[in-house]
Formats: structure tokens, sequence, C-alpha cells
């Protein structure tokens, strides 16, 4: 890995050496956030307000700024130390870079993705009938580290909690988010037990142990945090912890996190205490002591190891080429590009293939990542472009990878907020334009949005090539588990093919995912293979996030569910164009009571009008039939994602994609729009969802029968898949056990 290291005049050795450890683990943007969060921390100790309270609007999103990207270095410093598996990493990693730097929001919403997953895992472990549970609650409580990412933690689930959905609920049809808490009680009451705060004695009658009790005063001086948090945070971390434990390599880590910690609030305090202004342009005095290394990493790497992408290989190959000889292109006269960017959705082997790259042709490889220009002061990122490009010019050939890419090269904005941002984008064309077509540094970017894009840098001798990556297609989805899975051990019965063929949509990094999750359900499950319904169970998860293990005692809202559910069913059955049903159930997973999911069946490489209006209208199923079974007064806001999903391809339609007839075969992308055309795309989008909502409705009228029929079905047997809905549709019989 490409380190940055981080040395300064007054480091011991010692400490310079847990520092670089730390900022080539995160990079050190990341490293300074963390100082700020200690600031914050320090503050609120100092104001005897130990509470990170998030009341208002307003405070949500001072809370935010304030504390966004630490806790998201906290879980990073938590990945580090429970050695969690490469793919959940690139899950956060990816979450995260949805956005730049600045925008915080996300980082929450990625730490939330993450535990629920995890958590979804680890429901076997709250079993307290489950041994593991019972020594991991009680490691885990007798550990000052895990108290101290507990406390981070619950500020950033506090946050998350109130504010924001987490990404699958967005990108799923699904129902919105609705309080469950009655439905963990008893789980909780499991944890309290472990935690020594009822009873001193845990339902296997096992004495717990001291530090439990320490636990519980930890848990308890949280502010009362909501037991719902405060149940997830601890069956979260004992599963980390677990992770941890498992590795004992890593106890040395300890250390190095608590030398790190300590040298964090020394430099918080040589920082803050020393009178230190920002001037714009100007620099810190004391920052000017700092120096970063950049060191380049030898790739092992090669196009064999990048399944699929094909396409995108074959483009590279060029570069590969040029790199391994650089003066027969130069004695040809021919000049190579500069800067590629690898365009692609997140996690289909962008940083793979730029490895790759790197390995075929044998020269070293520089990784950075956008974010870390992202500077808390003045003209750091500018002059840190400068010192990696410095550092690359000596060992070329080379490649320069700049991951994140949209983050440095984003639009360059006359924003009042981040007035510097643009430093460090003009600082990168500078030096991009400052070396020779053929003095053998090639950068290459990586971006899943190429249009926020600061256009100069695709001017021609910057970044002229572009090299798009796309989403596995079934060829390469079966390469990818079969690279994965073999890796595993796997029962005789699992299919490749039809794993491959069930995960259209599917990412690399999700494949990977999929496998590695299914390889933890077949340990809970005490079981020594990896069998097939290990594998679908892991797809179910990721896809519609994880299964709680109960649906909720109460019964008025599960058939509100069960309707609200059959509602998104029957619509998408029921029109042409839609995308095949996969399941339905009523059973909370991941952020939402219920869920009704789908799986491509081909790949999609483009949508028509149709099949844009089908997803609308199955998306308005769910609100529909509330309100024919229930009557408008009793709608709930569980279709607020479903509208939010509806509105979002109502407008592309609008907007981008010239669907309107009012509108025209116009985009407005980058144009600025009139008040009077504002009010014509307004009205347009409005008549669209109308209409979508109104066809909706009236699948579900004539097919009133099946509506009823359907969500009896889920009350009965909670969950169904495509084969079982189409009995229930058909008004067949279905055999299944309950
Ligand atoms: N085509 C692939 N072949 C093999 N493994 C893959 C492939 N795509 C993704 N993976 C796995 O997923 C991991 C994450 O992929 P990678 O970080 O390269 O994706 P990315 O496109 O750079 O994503 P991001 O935009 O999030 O950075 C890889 O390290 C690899 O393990
Ligand atoms: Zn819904």
């Amino acid at each position: 890995m490409a380190s940055v290291l981080f040395t300064q005049s007054f480091c011991q050795p010692q400490a310079a050496a847990a520092i670089s450890h730390l900022t080539s683990l995160f990079g050190s943007a990341r490293a300074i956030s963390s100082h700020k969060d200690l600031r914050l921390r320090r503050q609120d100790v100092h104001n005897k307000q130990q509470k990170p309270n998030v009341t208002s609007g307003k405070d949500l999103n001072q809370e935010k700024e304030q504390c966004g990207l630490s806790q998201v270095t906290d879980l990073f410093s938590l990945l580090k130390d429970t050695d969690v598996t490469t793919p959940t990493i690139a899950l956060i990693q990816r979450a995260r870079k949805k956005d730049s730097a600045l925008n915080w929001a996300q980082c929450h919403t990625s730490a939330s993705t993450f535990f629920e997953n995890k958590i979804g895992f680890s429901q076997a472990h709250l079993n307290v009938e489950h041994p593991a549970g019972v020594s991991i609650m009680r490691t885990a409580a007798q550990d000052p580290l895990f108290r101290r990412i507990l406390t981070s933690l619950v500020h950033s689930h506090n946050v998350q909690l109130r504010g924001f959905k987490t990404h699958r609920s967005e990108r799923h049809t699904g129902v919105g988010v609705r309080p469950r808490r009655e439905h963990q009680e008893s789980l909780i009451d499991n944890v309290q037990d472990f935690f020594g705060s009822r009873s001193n004695k845990n339902s296997l009658g096992v004495k717990s142990a001291p530090g439990l009790s320490t636990l519980s005063g930890a848990v308890k001086s949280l502010s009362d945090p909501d037991p719902e948090v405060e149940r997830k945070l601890k069956v979260a971390f004992a599963e980390g912890y677990k992770a941890r434990e498992e590795n004992t390599k890593k106890r040395w880590s300890n250390l190095r996190s608590f030398i790190f910690l300590a040298l964090t609030i020394w430099l918080v305090v040589q920082l803050f205490s020393s009178n230190i202004s920002i001037k714009p342009g100007g620099s810190l005095g004391f920052l000017n002591s700092i120096t970063y290394e950049v060191n380049a990493e030898d790739v092992n790497v090669t196009f064999a190891d990048v399944k699929g992408a094909a396409e995108a290989k074959q483009e590279l190959q060029d570069i590969v080429n040029f790199l391994r000889d650089p003066e027969k292109y130069t004695s040809l006269g021919a000049k190579l590009p500069k800067g590629v960017l690898l365009v692609g959705p997140p996690g289909v082997g962008k940083t793979l293939l730029a490895r790759a790259v790197a390995g075929e042709a044998g020269v070293p490889f520089f990784h950075a990542s956008g974010s870390e220009f992202d500077e808390m002061f003045v003209g750091l990122g500018a002059r840190r472009i400068r010192q990696l490009f410095s550092a690359a010019k000596e060992q070329a050939p080379c490649i320069i990878f700049i991951d994140e890419f949209d983050s440095v090269g984003a639009k360059r904005t006359s924003s009042a907020i981040h007035p510097y941002a643009n430093q460090t984008v003009n600082q990168l064309l500078n030096e991009m334009d400052g070396f020779q077509q053929n003095e053998g540094i090639i950068v290459m970017g990586a971006t899943n949005k190429v249009d926020n894009m600061d256009k100069a840098l695709r001017r021609p001798g910057r970044f002229d090539i572009e090299v798009t990556v796309q989403l596995p297609d079934l060829k390469g989805r079966k390469e990818i588990i079969e690279l994965y899975i073999s890796k595993i051990k796997k029962d005789p019965d699992v299919d490749v093919d039809k794993l491959a063929r069930g995960t259209t949509g599917f990412s690399g990094a999700e494949l990977e995912n999929l496998i590695n999750q299914a390889a933890l359900k077949a340990v809970i499950d005490g079981r020594e293979t990896v069998t097939m319904s290990h594998l679908d169970f892991a797809r179910d998860k990721i896809l519609m996030g994880p299964e709680r293990k109960n649906r909720i005692p109460d019964e008025e809202t599960n058939w509100l569910t069960a309707y609200h559910e059959a509602g998104h069913t029957l619509v998408s059955y029921f029109t042409k164009d839609s995308t095949p049903l996969h399941k339905v159930t009523i059973i909370p997973r991941g952020q939402s009571l219920g869920h009704t999911a789908f799986i491509d069946e081909k790949e999609v490489y483009n949508k028509t009008v149709s099949q844009l209006k089908a997803s609308m209208d199955t998306a308005m199923g769910g609100r529909a039939a509330e309100e024919l079974i229930y009557g408008t007064e009793k709608v709930t806001t569980g279709a607020s994602n479903d509208l939010q999903q509806a509105t979002r391809i109502a407008t592309s339609m609008v907007m981008v994609n010239g669907m309107s007839d009012k509108v025209g075969l116009r985009s407005f992308v980058d144009t600025e729009i009139s008040p009077g055309q504002r009010e014509v795309i307004d009205l347009e989008i409005r008549r669209f969802l109308q209409e979508s909502y109104d066809r909706a409705k009236s699948i579900l009228k004539q097919h009133n029968t099946e509506l009823n029929n359907l969500a009896q079905a889920l009350i009965k047997y909670e969950t169904l898949d495509k084969d079982e809905i189409q009995q229930v549709v058909e008004g067949k019989k279905l055999h299944k056990s309950v």
C-alpha cells in the first residue's frame, strides 16, 4: 500500500511509527480529522455534557459537520483492529466515497449500512444460548478500547437514527423507516443480562465477570441512549471484538492505538493552544514543519486477477505496453496519454484494474485517495499534489492512481464554503501540464461521477482517455464467483451458474462480499462447508438488508405491512416490463418493515419508457394498497422511500431523458432553468407521478381478491418467493410449511 508517511520535527521515533502506521491505513486527512474529533470530545468532557445530543435540524447539521468524518475514522480504526475482511471495508469505503469528504451525511449512512450488515450476522451471537455469545460479550466488556469506540459510535448512531436512511433502503423498493422497538425488547433484555444491568447472572446461569458491570456503567453513562441503538452497538461490537480476538497478532495493535491516541491528544493540545491563525492563501507556520514522504507500492496483481471487464482490460493494454517500453513510443514520435480516467459504479474493480496495469507493466504504483487532498488547512491539498508528483517523477515510469477522483477533480466552485478547494484542482492541472507527454508517468483517476468533474481536467493532454468499467455480465459474474468461491470450502451442491444468473446487477465487490457472508453464515450454523442455502441467504441479505429474527408483535402493523408489500408485488406482477419479482417478505429487514425484492433476469443497459413507468408504478403500489384497504386517513409514512424512488425516476424522465412531451427533447443537466421552465417541469413530474399512482391503484382495484389473498399468505408464511407469489395470485393452494 502506498503510504503517506507523516513525519514531524518533534515526533518521537516510536510515535512516528504509530502515526505512519495509521496514516498509511487511513490517509492522514483522516488522522487529522480525528484530532478534531478528540478536541470535540475534550470539550464535551469539559462542559460536563457528555452526550452528543442532536435535537433540532440545525443542531443536526452542525453535528454532522463536526463529527461525520471522524466517526468514520473511528470506524476505520475499528475495522483495522477487527481485521474485518476486505469486502466489508470496501463496502464502507465505497459508501463513504459516494460524496466528497465534505458531505458528512454520506459517511454516516455508510457507517449505518455497515452496522446493519454486521448486526444481521450477529443475531446468532445475540442468542443467549449461544456459547460464543457469552464469551464474546464477556471479553468485550472488559476492554477499554471497546468502550472508547462504543462511546464514539453511539454518537454516530444517534445522528444516524435521527436523520438518515441506509444506502440499501434507498436503493431498493421497500417500506420506509418505521420504529420497530418493542420487537427488539426481548433481545435487549438478553443483552442487558449479559451486561449485568439486570442481574449479575445471564440466562445460562453464568455469573457475570466483573468487567460486565464496567461496560454496563459505560453504557449507562452514554446519556440514556435509545435502547435500540444500545443493542445494536453491543452486538456489533461483540462481533467486531470477536474477530479481533481471533487474530492474536492484533494484540500489538491495541498498544499502537493507545500510543496513537495519546499522541493525538498531545498533538491537539499543541495545535489548539498555540494561537494558530489561518489566513486565506497563507499557511500554518506550525504545519510547515510537516513533510510528507510519498512511497510507491510494488504490485503483484495482474489482469488475470481482474475477472470480467474484458473491454477495459483491452483498452488498458496500450498503457501497459507504453509503460513497459516508453522509448519505443518516443522514438516513433507517438504521444501517449498522461491521464486515464476509470469510470464506473462502485465496486466493479477500478482500483484493482489500476493496480493490474502497474503489475502488468512492472512499474511502481502510487496510490492516493481524492479525499486525502481535502484538507481542513489551507493549501495542504495542493501541496500534497506537488509532493505526490515530485515523488513520482523520480520513479518514472510509474503510475499515480487517485481513487475517489471526483473529490479532487470536482468542478471548481465559487462557493464561499470551500474557497480553497479550487487550489487543489489548479495544482493538479499545473502538474499535469508540467510533465512531458512521454515522461513515463500515467495518472489514473477512478470515479463514479464523471459528470461532476471539472471540464478542464478532461482536455487533451490531461485526462483525455476514459475507460468505462461496467458491472459484470453473466460471464463476468461467473468468473468472479468462481474466483472467490475457490477460496472457501464449498458443498458439492453449490451451483455457480445458478448463482451468477441470480445476481444480475451485483458488482465484483458485492459478489465477493456475498461469498464471504455465506461463509460466515456457514460458520454460525456450525457447518463444515458452504451450501447453496448459505449463498442464497447472503444474497438476500445484500439485496434486502439483514433479516430480523422475528416479525413485529403488533398484528395491526403486520397486516398493514402485508398489504403494503402485496401492493408492490401485485402491481409488479400485473405490469408489463416490470423488473421480475424475487421475493416478498414482512419480516423486517434492514431499516424497513417489509420488503419486496426484484432481480433482473439479464443485464440492463438501457431502460425503456415502459420499464421506467413499470418501476414507478411498482413503487406506488405499496401506498396505493394502503389507501385502498384502509382509506386515505390511514395511510402511513411507510411509503416515503417508495415516493422518493418514484420521484427520482419521474424527474430523470422529464429533466434528463426527454421523455415528456410538454418539456420536449431536452436535457436540463448543466443548464440554467428559468422560472417558467421550472414550472412546466414541476407540473410534468407531478403529472407523471399522479398517473403512475392511478395506474397502480387501478390494478389493485381490479385484482382486489388477489391482493387479499397475497396479504393473507404473507401473514401466514411471512416470506414468499417468486413461484409462491405466482401460486397465490393464481388462486392455488400453497404447500409450504409455516
Ligand atoms: N472484476 C473483478 N474481479 C475480481 N475481483 C473484483 C472485481 N471487481 C471487484 N472485485 C473485488 O472487489 C474489491 C473492490 O473492488 P475495487 O476497490 O477495485 O472496486 P472499485 O471499482 O475501485 O470501487 P470503488 O469505486 O468503490 O473504489 C476488489 O478488491 C476485489 O476483491
Ligand atoms: Zn413500500
